[in-house]
């Protein structure tokens, strides 16, 4: 039987520089508000985790991260996200989704071959030859821990994975494009625990180069993998701290409340 994975070494967060700086940022949905001055700091090469209840925020903040929000319409947002010190809403949003990439809860593998899958992004940025793109499918599947399961099968459809398989391989098209930034909407809510495992590893192992936010409700999954946690309530950032520092000792009433399960 696999091991569940168990990683607790968080690593310090202080004196890190942030890849992406949030300073004052509102947001709203047409009339409604949905997150409201948010000042936080993503440390570089570390793992974030956002929690909170349903409803809090936590997928509006990470889609704004690489501009998805712009996509809905009737939003509006207000105040500063930098990302390495640049305004991301006066770069070109398809330059910043480069550099920040995501991974969504369901496994959303295109229809087309594993090996299409990873050369999605990269062949979108310049030709590539032959062997360019075999070593860019083999490093990124390696780096997600599916080489080995797929190798032999690289032109078969990415939908004939399992669901975990099919979330790594969405992993490994994120990585193609070497981003900064991965991140990572609920990614194993839709998995099963091995896979789960995985997952969580695999977010440990790609934050020591690339810098990883992800949301989660597991409260669990967000001090195995994450070296800094922030807590959303209503739109509003509660309280941001080390994740150990966090869960064994908030600050907040409401972090204390919702840490102990007096609301989900
Ligand atoms: N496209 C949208 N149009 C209008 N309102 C939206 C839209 N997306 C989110 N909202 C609202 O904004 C608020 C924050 O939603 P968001 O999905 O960011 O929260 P969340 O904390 O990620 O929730 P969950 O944990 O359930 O995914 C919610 O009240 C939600 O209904």
């Amino acid at each position: 039987m696999e091991k569940e994975f168990t990683q607790t070494q968080h690593r310090s967060v202080a004196d890190v520089s942030p890849v992406i700086s949030v300073k004052h940022f509102n947001l709203w949905y047409t009339d409604f508000q949905a997150l409201k001055d948010i000042s936080l700091d993503i440390p570089e090469h570390r793992a974030t985790a956002f929690i909170g209840p349903s409803g809090c925020g936590k997928s509006t903040l990470l889609r704004t991260f690489n501009r998805m929000c712009d996509f809905v319409e009737g939003v509006r947002a207000e105040g500063v996200v930098e990302f390495k010190g640049q305004d991301i809403f006066k770069t070109d949003a398809n330059a910043l989704r480069v550099h920040v990439g995501m991974v969504f809860q369901h496994p959303n593998p295109f229809p087309m071959s594993i090996r299409e899958n990873i050369l999605y992004g990269p062949a979108r940025m310049k030709r590539l030859s032959r062997d360019e793109g075999d070593q860019i499918v083999e490093r990124c599947l390696t780096r997600a821990a599916l080489w080995d399961e797929v190798k032999d099968k690289l032109n078969q459809s990415g939908l004939g994975l399992s669901g975990g398989q099919q979330q790594r391989l969405c992993i490994a098209r994120a990585l193609a494009t070497s981003p900064d930034v991965l991140l990572m909407d609920e990614p194993t809510s839709a998995l099963d625990p091995i896979s789960t495992s995985m997952v969580e590893e695999l977010m440990v192992e790609l934050s020591r180069d690339h810098t990883v936010v992800v949301v989660t409700h597991n409260m669990q999954q967000a001090t195995r993998v994450a070296d800094k946690t922030a807590f959303f309530y209503l739109g509003q950032l509660i309280e941001e701290a080390p994740t150990a520092e966090l869960f064994s000792n908030p600050r907040e009433t409401r972090t204390q409340e919702y840490l102990s399960g007096r609301f989900s």
